[in-house]
């Protein structure tokens, strides 16, 4: 369908934002069942590069959820506009030369795909946090599997809608390795993606 839109070409390149921050910029995103622990590696992982005065964001599921995707639920469709946004909005932020660490439960193939294309295969890393399902709801951190269990909750990850494991992801994170630990070794799989 022609749309009429002619793309501008912005005066300040992705490459002169990189040299004027002194590294690079790229998508880290966690993937796994809620409670798995994405958000804490996220947060981890950020402030040891934060300390290293590396310009980072985190995008979380339900901080974009109360925000620019408030008009969505948790149905495939909506879960995979939601993580279409996502991918789009890692883009921008990889274009401004930050390292996003994206912590979504994200559990279709297809959807993380989208996003590995919409930010491309050289700004992207996989990291799933493999925790299992009886781990989690053992940790419960929010009580939505003891709704989920009750009914309460509909579709919920890793009871009655699927998470579907990465085939092939750039990380896996084991729940038997502290935070601190796993965050230095998702530092050491991407930190060459950093230098100019
Ligand atoms: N049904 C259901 N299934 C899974 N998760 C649920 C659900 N309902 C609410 N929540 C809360 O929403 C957070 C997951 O949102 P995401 O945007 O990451 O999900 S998705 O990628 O669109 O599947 C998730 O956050 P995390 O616990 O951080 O994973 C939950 O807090
Ligand atoms: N090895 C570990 N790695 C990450 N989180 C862990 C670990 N062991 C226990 N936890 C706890 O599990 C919970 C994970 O919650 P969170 O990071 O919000 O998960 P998610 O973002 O996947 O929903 C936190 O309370 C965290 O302290």
């Amino acid at each position: 369908m022609e749309d009429n839109l002619v793309e501008y070409q912005y005066k300040i390149t992705r490459a002169q934002r990189r040299e004027l921050n002194g590294h690079g910029s790229f998508l880290v995103l966690f993937t796994g069942l809620s409670g798995s622990g994405k958000s804490t590696l996220a947060n981890t992982l950020e402030k040891r590069l934060f300390e290293m005065k590396i310009k980072t964001y985190v995008l979380d599921g339900d901080n974009i959820r109360k925000g620019i995707n408030q008009n969505l639920g948790f149905s495939p469709e909506d879960r995979s506009e939601n993580n279409r946004r996502i991918g789009e909005i890692s883009k921008l932020f990889i274009d401004a030369g930050c390292v996003v660490l994206a912590a979504f439960v994200s559990p279709y193939k297809k959807d993380r795909e989208n996003i590995k294309q919409t930010v491309g295969a050289n700004n992207f890393f996989e990291v799933f946090v493999n925790t299992d399902i009886e781990e989690c709801e053992r940790r419960d951190t929010k009580g939505l599997y003891k709704k989920a269990r009750a009914g309460e909750i509909t579709n919920m990850t890793g009871i009655s809608a699927p998470y579907e494991v990465p085939d092939n992801p750039d990380i896996v994170i084991s729940p038997s390795t502290s935070p601190e630990e796993s965050a230095e070794s998702i530092y050491a799989h991407v930190k060459h993606k950093l230098l100019l």
